[in-house]
C-alpha cells in the first residue's frame, strides 16, 4: 500500500534518514517511534508525499509518488488521511465546518453530506461541540476534530503524528481506541509517537508492528517495549 525502498532523506546538511525500507501492507497497524529529532515527522511526510526522498523510492498504491503531477498527487492524497502534529483550524469557521473542509476543497456539496458529517462528529464524541469555534476547544477536542477531518474523505490509510502529544492518559486511550476502530474497519494505520505506554496499551487491542528510527535507520522494535 505504501512502500519505501532504500529511502534516504537530507534537508541539506548531513543525511537524516538513510537506506530505509518498509512496507505498510493493507490493513496493517504500525507505530513509529524514536528520539526527538530522529526524523519521525520527516518519515511520515515521505509516506504521504509531502516530501520526496533524496535517495530511493516511495510508492503509494503501486505508484512512484515522484512521478505524479499535481492533480494526480492531490487525488492520491485523498486516499491518505493525515493528523498533523500541530493540527491547525480556521478560527472563523465552526468545528463542523473545519472538519468538512476537505469535502469543500474537493468540490463536494455539503448539503448532501450532512448525515455523514453528523455521524462522524458523533463517532469522535464531538456532536455537542459542532458549532464551537476552534479557540474554544480543549487539546483532546482538537485532536479528535483533527482525526475526524483526516477521515472525512474515507481514506485507505490514516497517518497520525503524535496524536496524543498534548492530552492526558484517558484522552490518549480514547484517541487510540478511535485509531484501533479505524484499523478494524480495514484502514492501514501509521502513528508516530514518543509514548511507549500508548504502544503497550495498543498491543492488547491490535496486532501492531513497532518501527524505531535509530542512527538514521529503521529497526523493528523488540517485544520488550
Ligand atoms: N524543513 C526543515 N528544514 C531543515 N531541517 C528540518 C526541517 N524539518 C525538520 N528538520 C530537522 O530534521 C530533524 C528531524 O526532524 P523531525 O521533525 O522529522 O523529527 P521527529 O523525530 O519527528 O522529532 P520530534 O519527535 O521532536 O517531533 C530535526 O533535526 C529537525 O530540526
Amino acid at each position: 500500500m505504501i512502500e519505501l525502498d532504500n529511502v534516504g532523506y537530507s534537508y541539506g546538511g548531513g543525511e537524516l534518514l538513510s537506506n530505509l525500507s518498509v512496507r505498510l501492507t493493507p490493513g496493517s497497524f504500525h507505530f513509529l517511534t524514536g528520539p526527538s529529532g530522529a526524523g519521525k515527522t520527516t518519515l511520515l511526510k515521505l509516506c504521504y508525499g509531502a516530501l520526496h526522498p533524496t535517495a530511493g523510492q516511495v510508492r503509494a498504491f503501486e505508484t512512484d509518488m515522484r512521478k505524479l503531477d499535481r492533480d494526480q498527487t492531490a487525488l492520491l492524497r485523498r486516499r491518505i488521511g493525515v493528523v498533523h502534529q500541530d493540527c491547525r483550524f480556521l478560527d472563523h469557521l465552526t468545528l463542523t465546518e473545519n472538519v468538512a473542509l476537505p469535502l469543500l476543497v474537493s468540490g463536494r456539496d455539503l448539503s448532501s453530506e450532512t448525515d455523514n458529517l453528523n455521524e462522524l462528529m458523533q463517532w469522535v464524541g464531538l456532536s455537542g461541540r459542532a458549532d464551537a469555534r476552534p479557540p474554544e476547544l480543549s487539546g483532546g477536542e482538537r485532536q479528535r476534530a483533527a482525526l475526524a477531518r483526516a477521515v472525512i474523505m474515507s481514506p485507505d490509510v490514516v497517518i497520525a503524528d503524535e496524536p496524543t502529544g498534548n492530552v492526558d492518559w484517558e484522552m490518549s486511550q480514547r484517541l487510540l481506541q478511535l485509531l484501533v476502530e479505524l484499523n478494524r474497519m480495514g484502514k492501514t494505520v501509521l502513528i508516530a509517537t514518543h509514548d511507549l505506554s500508548l504502544i503497550r496499551a495498543a498491543k492488547s487491542q491490535v496486532q501492531a508492528r513497532v518501527l524505531r528510527i535509530a542512527n538514521r535507520q529503521l529497526q523493528t522494535a523488540g517485544a520488550d517495549l
